[in-house]
Order: C-alpha cells, then sequence, then structure tokens
C-alpha cells in the first residue's frame, strides 16, 4: 500500500476563461499571478483544474484543503440572481457554473473558503442573493472602480475605510472597527445570500465583507483585495494567515487518517 507523503495543504483557485488572442479562438484558462503567489507565500501550494465542471467538484474538492475564489475582471451573471445580463458585461459562464457548486459543496464538506472580490460575489449568488451590476449607478453609493488608466500601485492603493463589526474576526485582524482597504468593482452584494453575516461595511453601507453563519471551518469572503501586497499590511497579512492556518489544519487531519484510506474514486 503506498505510504502517504505528508505536502503543503492544497488550494484550489478556479480558473478564469479569456479570449487572449483572437488568433487563437479557442480561449485559455487562466489563474492571475498574485493570488497565487500569496497563497504560496503563506507555505500553501496553489492547483488549478483549467477543465473542471460542477459535476468534477465532488471529486476534485476532497484532493484540496482549501478554496480561494479569486477576482476577476468578468461579472457574475446576472440570470444566477434573477436578473438580466448587462450588454457590457465581461462574462465567463465556466466560472459561473463551477463556482456555484464549488461555494456549496465546500460549506457543506467544511472545506476552508475564501473568497476575495469576484470571488465574494460568487459566494452571495450561491447562496441565494443578489448584486447591484452597476453600484455607482445607484443613489448615494460610491463609484468602487478602481482608475484603469493608473498603474497597478495606484489601482490597489487603499481607496474607503470599511466599518468592521466589533468582535468579529475581521476586527480582530484589523485590531479595530475600522480599517483602510483597496477597492476595484463595479458589482457588489444588494441581497445577502442565505447564511451571510456582514461584518463588514463601506462608508455608504454597501457590505463588502461577510462570514458563513454556522460555518464548519473558516468561511469568510471580501470585496477588497488582501493578496496584494499582503506583506506590507497588517490586516491583509492576518487574515490570509487565518485562511492558511485553516488550510493546514485540514491538511493535518488528512494526513492523520489512518492510512488505506482511498482518494475519491
Ligand atoms: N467583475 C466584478 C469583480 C471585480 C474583481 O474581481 N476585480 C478584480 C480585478 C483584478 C483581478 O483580475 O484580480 C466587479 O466588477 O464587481
Amino acid at each position: 500500500m503506498a505510504r502517504k507523503t505528508p505536502h503543503k495543504p492544497l488550494v484550489w483557485l478556479p480558473a478564469c476563461h479569456r479570449n487572449l488572442d483572437l488568433s487563437d479562438p479557442g480561449g485559455y484558462s487562466v489563474l492571475g499571478d498574485r493570488y497565487a503567489a500569496a497563497v504560496t507565500a503563506l507555505g500553501l501550494q496553489p492547483v488549478l483544474f483549467p477543465m473542471a465542471e460542477a459535476e468534477d467538484v465532488p471529486c476534485l474538492l476532497p484532493l484540496v484543503d482549501g478554496v480561494l475564489l479569486t477576482g476577476s475582471p468578468s461579472n457574475v451573471e446576472a440570470t444566477h440572481f434573477g436578473a438580466t445580463a448587462l450588454a457590457t458585461d465581461l462574462l465567463d459562464p465556466r466560472r459561473d457554473k463551477l463556482t456555484m457548486r464549488l461555494v456549496r459543496e465546500a460549506l457543506v464538506g467544511g472545506v476552508p473558503l475564501f473568497g476575495v472580490c469576484r470571488g465574494l460575489q460568487e459566494m452571495n449568488v450561491a447562496l441565494g442573493g443578489s448584486l447591484y451590476q452597476v453600484v455607482h449607478g445607484e443613489a448615494g453609493m460610491l463609484d468602487h472602480r478602481e482608475p484603469e488608466s493608473e498603474d497597478l500601485a495606484v489601482q490597489f492603493a487603499e481607496a474607503h475605510d470599511v466599518l468592521l463589526e466589533a468582535g468579529s474576526a475581521f476586527a480582530q485582524w484589523a485590531g479595530g472597527t475600522r480599517a483602510r482597504v483597496n477597492s476595484l468593482h463595479g458589482q457588489g452584494i444588494k441581497r445577502l445570500g442565505e447564511g451571510l453575516i456582514a461584518e463588514a461595511r463601506a462608508p455608504d453601507g454597501l457590505v463588502e465583507g461577510v462570514r458563513v453563519a454556522g460555518a464548519q471551518g473558516f468561511a469568510y469572503g471580501v470585496q477588497w483585495h488582501p493578496e496584494w501586497h499582503h506583506e506590507q499590511h497588517p490586516f491583509y497579512e492576518r487574515t490570509l494567515q487565518a485562511f492558511a492556518s485553516a488550510c493546514r489544519e485540514a491538511r493535518r487531519v488528512k494526513d492523520a487518517e489512518p492510512e488505506g484510506r482511498s482518494a475519491p474514486g
């Protein structure tokens, strides 16, 4: 019987699907290096199942120790929350179909789950919530988009405060009930999904940080990007370290299981 070889905790980062080169209309499955680099810096191993579909989730999920739902310029298709997609929407239906299933299965299985930007929105929609399709078009709401013409350091610079629920993990990670975060999104949470607790809000009231009530393990989502220069931003770093600790614990439990427990067939 093959002996188990302990390895770094594996973290599933779902691919984005883009047509990057019109000379190859077949398209590409891509992952932002920023997310993979942050996962690696945490001592974890990023994994990408580029062709994974919703039906593959029950078989693939037991192979990993955490799920990080990355951001993407594409929008969650509005049909997933009972609205009509905008003609201007950049869509990624393969990503949507996968993550709608992946969120629910990760929660059922107690697999550490962390949603970032689009990933937060995917968590919300997968749990029955809805999104503002154009946050800055809503009365009283800020423009949460990044200055696209600026360089990345400006795009990912701190843009607004978030007010954190006293006693929440967010407040613990921030060392208080207020923090500065970056902001690179045009959609945002409108109606909270089932079981989601709002624990961080922008000054305009937009929900920007959630916890999944009653989750077996780590289950959080944020609208901002904690992967950006996290080593220099204590709030971002502590958030990511908490996710990493949860993934390491998941790996430890699996490594402690009696040998002979086969991987899913
Ligand atoms: N398209 C959605 C989500 C925005 C988002 O995830 N931004 C990150 C972009 C940078 C990256 O690709 O990581 C919206 O506009 O709300």
